[in-house]
């Protein structure tokens, strides 16, 4: 038998029992659902990743919907025990959902939600935040006026890389890919190279548009260029960030071949997931290379980081932050619980997962519709007309 999950009880007559795996920043995701008849139960379990065994318990006999972490294996097991207990809808409080069989949650008909948008210039910022960092070597120099090394300026006392003037490389010019292309290319005038299996049109032309500007100012103008492969990007641009969804594609995109043909004071980033880069290769590739630096959120392990890592001065490494703004994170717990409610109530699916904005106004009560079910289609939910 499953150990109990502690858990604090919200409306505890509601009709329809939704479950959130974690508690979640803000409360108008909680009052949304009570408003709408839901008893809402929030497991205050200590342990930050909870099993799937964990998780059964807590779904117990009777559950319309769960509210879940990346940090949990949403697969058949789990979907058959909230399917046995009547429930049809997940949603990840994330925007990426490769911790989750979507194929199993077709199989028993439940509906799996995500939270695109709210994310995107939160995340984004992290990702230019860390290629500055990494750019300027600010982590490495906090660290020594802190241990009180610093003695008197010098020319050559932590001297990094000028953005101005050099190239961007994106990998995966979806939404926060091209948010974070704008960033360093506007605020940097930095050049674009970018590879994505799609063409980025609207980026294109942003860049576009921004090159005439800074040409009619007298300024040096930005160009953009759409790579035919990947390796094109990673020989070419002197920062790359890495923004793709984690699949089969994209395990291991960048490996130890791959990096050797970086240039050798290159800064890459990755704010995607963890295994698109492959750890071991990278640790090694910083050994041989002291002056190419990483800012990394995302770990091919985590929370644990591949062994030699943490020990790399030319590497910055923050715990999977990227969309910790509070703002996005309310937004996302927000996105979470309507996916969830709009799945119980019958609601259709909003037409643009990318424009979520009317679900995040606190000032107005939020559209029936879900705001993003990734298998919508395969479910063949209907779409609302809003
Ligand atoms: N670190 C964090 O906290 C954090 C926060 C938000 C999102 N993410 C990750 O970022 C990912 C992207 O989020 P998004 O909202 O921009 O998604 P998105 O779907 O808008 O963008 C992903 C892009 O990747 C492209 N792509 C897919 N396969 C590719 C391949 N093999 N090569 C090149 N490009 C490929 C897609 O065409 C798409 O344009 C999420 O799936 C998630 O894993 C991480
Ligand atoms: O996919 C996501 O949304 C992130 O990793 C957490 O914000």
């Amino acid at each position: 038998m499953a150990k109990p999950v502690s858990v604090e009880v919200w409306n505890p007559n509601g009709k329809y029992r939704v479950i959130s795996t974690k508690p979640m920043p803000g409360t108008r995701w909680i009052n949304l659902l009570i408003e709408q008849d839901c008893r809402v139960e929030i497991c205050t379990e200590k342990k930050t990743i909870l099993s799937v065994e964990d998780i059964i318990a807590l779904i117990g006999n009777k559950c319309d919907g769960v509210i879940g972490q990346l940090t949990e294996d949403w697969g058949d097991t789990l979907f058959a025990a909230l399917s046995r207990a009547g429930g049809k809808a997940f949603s990840n409080m994330a925007v990426g959902y490769n911790n989750v069989d979507v194929n199993a949650a077709n199989k028993y008909g439940v509906a799996v939600g995500n939270t695109p948008g709210v994310l995107t210039e939160t995340t984004a910022e992290l990702a230019a935040s860390l290629s500055l960092s990494a750019a300027r070597r600010i982590v490495e120099a906090d660290e020594f006026m802190r241990a009180g090394l610093y003695d008197g300026w010098l020319p050559h006392l932590f001297v990094g890389n000028l953005l101005k003037g050099q190239t961007v490389g994106v990998i995966g010019a979806g939404r926060i890919g091209s948010a974070y292309a704008r960033m360093m290319v506007e605020g940097f005038k930095m050049n674009l190279i970018y590879y994505d299996l799609y063409q980025a049109t609207r980026l294109e032309k942003f860049v576009t548009a921004y090159g005439e500007f800074l040409k009619s100012n007298g300024e040096q103008p930005v160009y953009w260029k759409r790579a035919s492969s990947m390796d094109e990007v990673l020989r070419e641009a002197d920062v790359i960030s890495l923004h793709p969804v984690l699949d089969k594609t994209t395990y291991h995109l960048i490996n130890k071949e791959r990096l050797a043909t970086m240039k050798k004071e290159a800064i890459l980033v990755n704010c995607s997931r963890g295994p698109v880069v492959d750890e071991v290769a990278l640790v090694e590739h910083l050994k041989q290379n002291p002056m190419f630096r990483v800012g990394l959120d995302v770990f091919e392990d985590e929370p644990f980081m591949k062994p030699g890592l943490a020990e790399m001065k030319n590497a910055i490494v923050v715990p999977h932050i990227a969309s910790a703004s509070k703002w996005t994170r309310e937004g996302m717990a927000t996105l979470a619980a309507l996916n969830v409610l709009g799945k119980i109530k019958g609601y259709p699916i909003w037409g643009d997962p990318n424009q979520v904005a009317p679900f995040l106004n606190e000032n107005a009560p939020p559209p029936a519709a879900c705001p993003s079910i990734v298998n919508a289609k395969a479910l063949g939910l209907p779409v609302s007309k809003l």
